[in-house]
């Protein structure tokens, strides 16, 4: 495909997206329909597609619409590329553009919340949470996020791992975030087929991901329960740290490939039933379902769909977990509470919600991560009671 026969397939994906349908599902329906594409037309397309979501107000300015088309010319101007080139009419190509939208909009003088490419009601709650880190790690939700591994070290050092990415012409650097973690610098779309993913040296995870994981200070041998365990990534990289974890999770659908990603790892992992998961636990930890703000580089959609009520109902069902999670640990055990969100209602508000009700917890460490620090968003509380209040 030519590079101008991309951005018309991108435009026709945007408007799709706009009317409703989620990006990954319409990206995949228009690589069914349209066979001739190959690899990297696909990732090119993609690439456009998702840049557009995540800078949907700014694109959307500097292109003169909140179109497929209006979003395709924004980002071709913020990049600073001349638009005459590609969109001429020619056969497959965008046609070209109409006067109107020849008059370029100055991006300075927008609002924040357009320059900042967050909805309206979003940029207060997150100047409340951040401070003056607001803008920056607004900015940067605008860009790609880098791809992460985590070392398998249950069976390769850190080092190994890299020699053996660097064989099938994966480039990574080491990450200061966790001492697992390694960002991947050159061959990324090659990970899923390597040898060393394959056989379970590496798993895609967050830098931040595996950096909560560590700050949960778990002992060989310990019994966690990962309530929340959705895909297993968390209960992985406990299991790999010598835990005997049980995973769970109230849709126990959302475990179903948790068993092979276990046995590619070479850890055990039992598998609980919604409900059923037991008690007694020396740690309890709940990756309770959020916002996802930490995470919008990667799943910008997010962004848009999130709403004021979506939230209220997310802060309500964190609230539930928290008081569910306290009933499942073991007398002066811990209970470790994560979300991979930057607002605060989600994070410490919570945290200081649930002591009030149960004030024989007490909060030993916390710690926030934003895309500052390199991973995702992430939030992460530990709490402890003393034997025998519980
Ligand atoms: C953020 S995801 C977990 C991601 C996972 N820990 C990982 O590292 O891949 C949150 C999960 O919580 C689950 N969930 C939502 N409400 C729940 C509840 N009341 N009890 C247990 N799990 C719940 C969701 O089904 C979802 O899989």
């Amino acid at each position: 495909m030519t590079p101008a026969a991309r951005l018309s397939a991108a435009i026709e994906i945007l408007d799709n997206w706009l009317a409703g349908a989620a990006p990954e599902q319409v990206l995949t329906r228009w690589g069914r329909a349209n066979r001739y594409a190959g690899s990297k037309d696909r990732a090119a397309i993609r690439d456009i597609v998702y840049d557009a979501v995540r800078c949907r107000r700014s694109f959307a300015t500097l292109g003169g619409g909140e179109t497929g088309r209006g979003l395709v010319l924004g980002g071709l101007r913020a990049a600073g590329a001349d638009p005459d080139g590609l969109f001429t009419g020619d056969r497959f190509a965008p046609s070209p553009l109409t006067e109107e939208e020849r008059t370029v909009l100055d991006l300075r003088n927008a609002p924040p919340a357009v320059r900042l490419d967050l909805p309206d009601w979003v940029l207060p709650l997150m100047q409340d949470s951040l401070g003056a880190d607001c803008e920056a790690v607004a900015h940067s939700l605008r860009h790609r996020a880098p791809v992460f591994l985590r070392v398998n070290t249950a069976k390769v050092s850190r080092a190994g791992a890299q020699a053996a990415l660097a064989d099938e012409g994966i480039g990574t650097t080491e990450h200061t975030l966790s001492d697992t973690a390694l960002e991947v610098t050159s061959g990324a779309r090659r990970v899923h087929i390597s040898r060393v993913y394959q056989d379970g040296l590496v798993e895609l995870q967050d830098a931040a991901s595996q950096a909560v994981v560590d700050l949960l200070d778990v002992t060989p041998g310990m019994r966690v329960l990962d309530y929340c365990a959705g895909g297993g990534g968390k209960a992985l990289a406990l299991a790999a740290q010598g835990a005997a974890v049980t995973a769970h999770d109230i849709d126990a659908g959302r475990m179903r490939d948790l068993p092979e990603r276990a046995r590619r790892a070479g850890v055990d992992i039992d598998i609980s039933a919604p409900g059923q998961s037991g008690d007694g636990f020396d740690l309890v930890f709940a990756d309770a379902p959020c916002s996802g703000s930490g995470s919008w580089r990667r799943a910008p959609q997010g962004k848009w769909s999130l709403t004021r009520d979506g939230l209220d109902a997310l802060c309500l069902m964190q609230a539930t977990i928290l008081d569910e999670i306290a009933d499942h640990v073991r007398p002066g055990g811990r209970i470790a509470y994560a979300t991979c969100s930057l607002f605060d209602e989600e994070n410490m508000s919570q945290i200081k919600a649930f002591v009030a009700r149960r004030p024989e917890w007490t909060l030993t460490a916390s710690r926030r991560f934003t895309p500052l620090d390199g991973g995702d968003g992430f939030f992460v509380a530990i709490l402890e009671t003393s034997p025998g209040t519980r």
